[in-house]
């Protein structure tokens, strides 16, 4: 029984990979305004008529091929940090999702029972980077399942962690022994987002796409510009790891629908790369803290067989940080 109480949230997978509880997910998760910024009906047309009918069967496909006998790796890595991070911090610890379960509310319920004299939650997104379709829409839920309970204790939230030395520290960790072998290019791929989301959480309306640029420029709009925030990881990572600037560059995967996206994106990128000469490749996806189908399916599975078919030689997708000892005892300063 604590009177401060630990809550990760996560994105949340399907509760099987079976077609009907994909494209239950599926709506879910595309009917969220922050996902797909369009007006209700327009939103709700395209994702009931065109994206979950068609995307489900080929989703429910791919998590087929990641799913564990535990279950869907994103819960399962998810579940397993919440006891770690318990133990490192000695606090009671729980999770919630933003699509499918647990939700905040049953977390909530569970946090209450279990602690009836707790004074505080502590949130702590599993986003290193802000974006609306992430991070935002995430604390956003939780906040808005806090307020409808009425609770007694108070709800205080980790920010975005991209740039702390600690966070810093537990990537460049996990990337080091990679680097002992032979390589001739690092790959950070991030999940991409649509431009109109730069711009939209852009508060001074004025700096962010404006210039190629910038994202290296000073700017208040830094602190809600996820394109800055991927950049200012890698820049941090390579700077610990002493990368030469030859041998790495950033892309944006996981690209859906017709709008403009964050570019380069990692498809293009990876059958580009060996008529650049880059046989031996290596992809980090800092985005993700948790594999998950997005690493697992498309980097992991699908990313290797785009760059092997396109001419390269080896390629190696460097887990998340997943229940890295490094990373738990991050998580828990940064609480
Ligand atoms: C408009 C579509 C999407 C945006 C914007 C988006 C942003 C975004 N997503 C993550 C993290 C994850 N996404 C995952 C899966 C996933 N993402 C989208 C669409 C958008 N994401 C879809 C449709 C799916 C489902 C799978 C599929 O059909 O491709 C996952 C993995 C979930 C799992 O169960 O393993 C993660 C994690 C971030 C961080 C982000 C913005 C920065
Ligand atoms: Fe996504
Ligand atoms: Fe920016």
């Amino acid at each position: 029984m604590s009177k401060k109480v630990i809550l990760l949230t996560n994105l949340g997978s399907p509760n099987s990979f079976q077609v009907r509880d994909v494209r239950k997910y599926l709506r879910e998760f595309l009917m969220d305004k922050r996902v797909i910024d369009l007006p209700f009906l327009s939103r709700w047309l395209l994702v009931n008529g065109i994206i979950a009918p068609f995307r489900a069967p080929r989703s429910a496909k791919k998590y087929k091929t990641i799913w564990t006998k535990e279950g869907s790796p994103l819960i399962v890595l998810t579940q397993k940090l919440v006891e770690k991070v318990a133990h490192a911090t000695g606090l009671s610890t729980y999770m919630c999702m933003r699509y499918g379960s647990p939700s905040p509310k049953v977390a909530f319920e569970k946090i209450v029972s279990e602690n009836p004299n707790v004074e505080e939650v502590v949130l702590f997104p599993l986003y290193p980077h802000y974006a609306m379709s992430s991070y935002e829409t995430a604390v956003e839920h939780v906040k808005q399942w806090w307020q409808r309970g009425n609770y007694n204790f108070k709800l205080t939230v980790v920010e975005p962690f991209y740039n702390h030395p600690l966070y810093i520290k537990a990537l460049a960790e996990t990337i080091k022994p990679f680097l002992e072998d032979e390589y001739d290019h690092l790959l950070f791929s991030y999940h991409g987002v649509p431009e109109r989301h730069i711009l939209k959480s852009d508060p001074t309306g004025q700096h962010c796409l404006k210039t190629e640029d910038c994202c290296r420029q000073p700017s208040g709009a830094h602190k809600y510009c996820y394109r800055h925030q991927v950049f200012e990881t890698t820049r941090l990572v390579v700077r610990q790891l002493q990368i030469p600037d030859n041998k790495y560059s950033v892309s944006f995967q996981s690209r859906l629908g017709n709008d403009k996206w964050l570019g380069p994106a990692t498809a293009d990128v990876l059958s580009q790369l060996p008529m650049r000469g880059v046989k031996n490749l290596l992809v980090v996806t800092p985005a993700f803290v948790s594999d998950c189908l997005e690493t697992l399916e498309e980097i992991r599975q699908e990313g290797r067989e785009t760059f092997l078919s396109a001419g390269g030689e080896k390629y190696q997708h460097i887990p998340c940080l997943n229940l890295d000892d490094t990373w738990v005892n991050t998580i828990a300063k940064l609480i």
